[in-house]
């Protein structure tokens, strides 16, 4: 890597669409149930939805303080001796640092804050991996090199590792780290990709048959039912393996990358301790709650969104009940793949119905319109039949992206005032005004929301060689403000033309 610190893997010659870049043996990898750590650690702790990383950790932890008593000593030399650093301990004094503090500061407000707060709710608190750790601790076997129980920071170690390198292998090792595969950065475009057989036995890991499996009538493996004859004779007769395939030609030279899939840098930051500035992923996201929609409001839109008809507004050719439709479409996108700037109410993110965002196109999904006129309507969609309330959010969408649309451009040369104010329903105006409100919201709670945005990139510019928190920080912090800002701008603009508030 440029900063001295960690690999990149780049192409010593061009590689071909389907290429496969490394094959590594499933007895390779590290994974808990290829670890020496005895198994019986675990009933020392409160079963929890993480626990399967917490203890990948343990297991990880317990290699490590074997040294070069581990199998995996080797691949353990290529880790990064420190604990990636996580926002989850930029608050932590002996890891983050005065760096570390000021840099949380400037994650409020953020996307990164909430994926935080998400976090925390699924049990990955800092507080939780403490008390796990606690718990556990004492009873870790001693090793020749570690007869004592390592500190906290030492566990923080392995776990940063995990959730930074870890893969979902099998049904047998669950996640697991895989020596070599995990020396690839992410790309949100597709480079390359890990696959495995999956359907291995459960008990012990065996690809083809097994004594564990169950047979069908006619005597054939259950799990392996899917595979043509062809697999199957194939089976057995190769170690199993995970393979790492280039999933695009890339060229001499090129960094090879893994994508972890379309993130934008707030779950970057959260997960993976970095940003990109790609601008990929879903954009800055919203909680209907946030929209002060009640159980009463979120009911109701529930069965709207299952309804699917109401796509239709931002996607003119769904058909009805087609929510489906849009699971393979990138949001923003029309049928031809051309991103449809002219709108500014949209369809969800990545096709995923329910999601309530605004995209880095600066388009907010249907969702917040809908919410917004639901909460707008004040408790009268309870008198309203579900038809005339989808007919009012399709007509509103239409309307508004519509009166976008015909508003003169910046870069319209004709000199002529081209928009003619039609009217636009109450319902209408009232929701657009929610939104813009919304938006200012969101740019009011972040961090010296009183900054202006050139002095804020000269601040992250000015910053001391050391603060490599605070400048990542600062940037999703920017980044945000600008997408806001720019949004906000557009529904002014929008708002000035068709009616004073
Ligand atoms: C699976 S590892 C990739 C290999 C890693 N660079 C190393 O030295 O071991 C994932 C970690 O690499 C870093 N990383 C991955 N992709 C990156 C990128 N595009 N830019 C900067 N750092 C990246 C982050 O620290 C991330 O947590």
């Amino acid at each position: 890597m440029e900063d001295g610190e960690g690999w990149r893997v780049v192409a010593r010659r061009a590689l071909g669409t389907d290429e496969i870049i490394c094959r590594i043996p499933k007895t390779a990898l590290l994974s808990a149930r290829t670890s020496s750590l005895p198994p019986s650690l675990l009933p020392f702790t409160r079963p929890t939805t993480s626990h399967t990383i917490f203890h990948l950790a343990l297991v990880l932890l317990h290699e490590l303080r074997l040294g070069s008593g581990s199998r995996w000593y080797g691949y353990l030399q290529s880790l990064p001796r420190r604990a990636i650093m996580l926002p989850l301990f930029w608050d932590v004094a002996e890891l983050g640092g005065e760096d570390g503090k000021e840099a949380r500061r400037w994650l409020v407000g953020t996307e990164a804050e909430r994926d935080l707060t998400r976090k925390d709710k699924e049990g990955l608190a800092l507080s939780d991996l403490a008390q796990f750790y606690n718990a556990v601790a004492p009873h870790l076997p001693p090793t020749k090199a570690h007869p004592e129980p390592s500190p906290l920071s030492a566990f923080l170690h392995a776990f940063s590792l995990i959730t930074t390198r870890a893969f979902l292998i099998d049904l047998y090792h669950t996640v697991a780290l895989v020596p070599f595969a995990d020396l690839l950065n992410h790309s949100s475009e597709p480079h390359t990709s890990l696959a495995s057989d999956d359907f291995v036995c459960h008990i012990c890991g065996s690809l083809p048959r097994c004594t564990h499996d169950i047979l069908d009538t006619e005597g054939g493996v259950m799990r392996l039912a899917h595979l043509p004859d062809r697999e199957l004779a194939r089976l057995g007769s190769e170690a199993d393996t995970v393979d790492m395939r280039a999933d695009r030609a890339v060229e001499e030279e090129e960094e090879v990358f893994n994508s972890y899939g379309s993130i934008g840098d707030a779950r970057l930051l959260v997960e993976w301790g970095f940003v990109a500035e790609e601008f990929a992923g879903e954009g800055l996201t919203w909680n209907p709650e946030d929209l002060g929609a009640d159980a009463k409001v979120r009911e109701m839109w529930g069965g709207i969104l299952d309804r699917g008809r109401y796509l239709a507004a931002v996607l003119p050719f769904a058909r009805d009940g087609e929510v489906g439709y849009f699971e393979n479409r990138v949001a923003g996108e029309d049928e031809d793949g051309d991103e449809d700037e002219d709108r500014l109410v949209g369809p969800p993110a990545g096709g995923r119905p329910g999601v309530l965002n605004l995209s880095q196109a600066g388009q907010i999904s249907i969702n917040m319109w809908t919410i917004a006129l639901l909460v707008g309507m004040g408790g009268t969609y309870a008198e309203t039949s579900p038809d005339n309330i989808e007919t009012s959010i399709i007509d509103s969408v239409r309307d508004t992206n519509d009166s976008w649309a015909a508003l003169p451009q910046e870069d319209d040369d004709s000199g002529e005032a081209t928009f003619r104010r039609s009217p636009v329903s109450p319902i209408t105006l009232q929701t657009a005004r929610v939104i813009r409100d919304l938006l200012q919201t969101r740019l009011d709670g972040m961090h010296r929301a009183d900054v202006a945005f050139d002095r804020l990139l000269d601040m992250r510019d000015a910053l001391p060689p050391g603060s490599p928190l605070q400048r990542m920080a600062m940037t999703l912090s920017v980044n945000e403000r600008s997408l806001l800002q720019s949004t906000l701008g557009k529904w002014d603009e929008l708002l000035s033309e068709l009616g004073p508030a």
